[in-house]
């Protein structure tokens, strides 16, 4: 497809899956989102004092995310240059502040056991470790080797412990790992990335293809099939995804609804402006009403484009 086709494609959903006009969608996806920052709660209260009051005088600009402890919006990266060195020491997690919803929306409890599906390169599990104060049974997974040794390596720079880490594919963890073992299991799947689409490039679309999406759509359901088996009576699953495709988004989390009547889709709890609900349906196929609780969020000045959807299975 010509990459003028490819943008016409990609306009086209996009108005489609966040109501906008297709002429409005270049003005959406013009990328270079501002990080956030998250203080790593894991440091000693001295060093946890000292990397905070560092951050508040070099970034000035800072506002405290009123939903996630020990975290900040960083609208214009003022100081970064200053604040970059933190996070080579583990100090301070930099990440676009979409990336803090599924932690939070997981809200995993000291002693809980809790699952990482998809760790690599670790952001979301050692805000899971930051939480839970290093007090609970943290199992990290990536089927990516290499991913997976750097994941521990940061983890060790983060002061994360772990009991397992583990390089199974998701879709097929369920053969390798007992059933109901988690009390709680982040899903933060592969996806096709159109949350972090910047149009100003003019490769932006280079890997962004409808049979992509398409591929991932199977691989995403498979994925939460199996990671629902892993979740105790009365656990809750985060499915979560850097992409706006319904195919990716509701889809997988309809399927697995439709498969089990004991899980249900539950409201995050908190809200930003750029949060839109989970769509009814898409291009002839209708979700589960209980999507409306997903949250999706829309690309702007602060967030990336991501989806999330929180997971809770009936107690026995
Ligand atoms: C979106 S990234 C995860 C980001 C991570 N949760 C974080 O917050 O830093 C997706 C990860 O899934 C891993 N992955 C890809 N296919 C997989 C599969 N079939 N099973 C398990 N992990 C997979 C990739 O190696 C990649 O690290």
């Amino acid at each position: 497809m010509s990459s003028q086709r490819k943008t016409r494609a990609f306009e086209k959903r996009m108005s489609e899956v966040l109501g906008i006009r297709p002429n409005q969608v270049e003005s959406v996806f013009r990328g270079a989102r501002p990080t956030s920052i998250r203080v790593n709660r894991l440091l000693d209260e001295e060093r946890y004092r000292e990397t905070l009051e560092f951050v508040r005088a070099k970034a000035p600009g800072l506002i405290p995310v009123d939903w996630c402890e020990h975290s900040f919006f960083w609208p214009d990266n003022d100081g970064f240059d200053e604040v970059l060195p933190l996070a080579h020491e583990g100090r301070v997690y930099l990440q676009n502040a979409a990336s803090l919803i599924p932690p939070v929306a997981l809200d995993p409890q000291p002693g809980d056991s809790v699952l990482d599906v998809a760790a690599a390169p670790g952001g979301k599990a050692f805000h899971i470790a930051a939480r839970t104060g290093n007090e609970g049974e943290l199992w990290l997974n990536d089927s990516a080797p290499p991913r997976a040794a750097k994941l521990a390596e940061l983890a060790e720079l983060y002061g994360v412990r772990y009991a397992e880490l583990t390089t199974h594919n998701a879709q097929y963890i369920d053969k390798s790992v007992p059933a109901e073992r988690f009390d709680r299991i982040l899903l933060d799947v592969q996806c096709s990335g159109e949350g972090r689409v910047n149009l100003r490039k003019s490769d932006a679309l280079r890997y962004w293809s409808e049979e992509r999406i398409e591929k991932y759509k199977h691989l995403q359901t498979k994925m939460c099939d199996a990671a629902y088996k892993l979740l105790k009576p009365g656990g809750t699953l985060v499915y979560s995804t850097c992409t706006l495709s319904p195919e990716e988004d509701e889809f997988p989390v309809h399927k697995v609804l439709r498969r089990h009547a004991d899980l249900s889709v539950a409201p995050l709890g908190f809200s930003e402006e750029e949060f839109l609900p989970g769509l009814g349906s898409w291009r002839g196929e209708k979700f589960d009403p209980g999507l409306r609780h997903a949250v999706r969020v829309r690309p702007s000045d602060v967030f990336e484009g991501f989806f999330v959807a929180k997971l809770v299975k009936d107690p026995a």
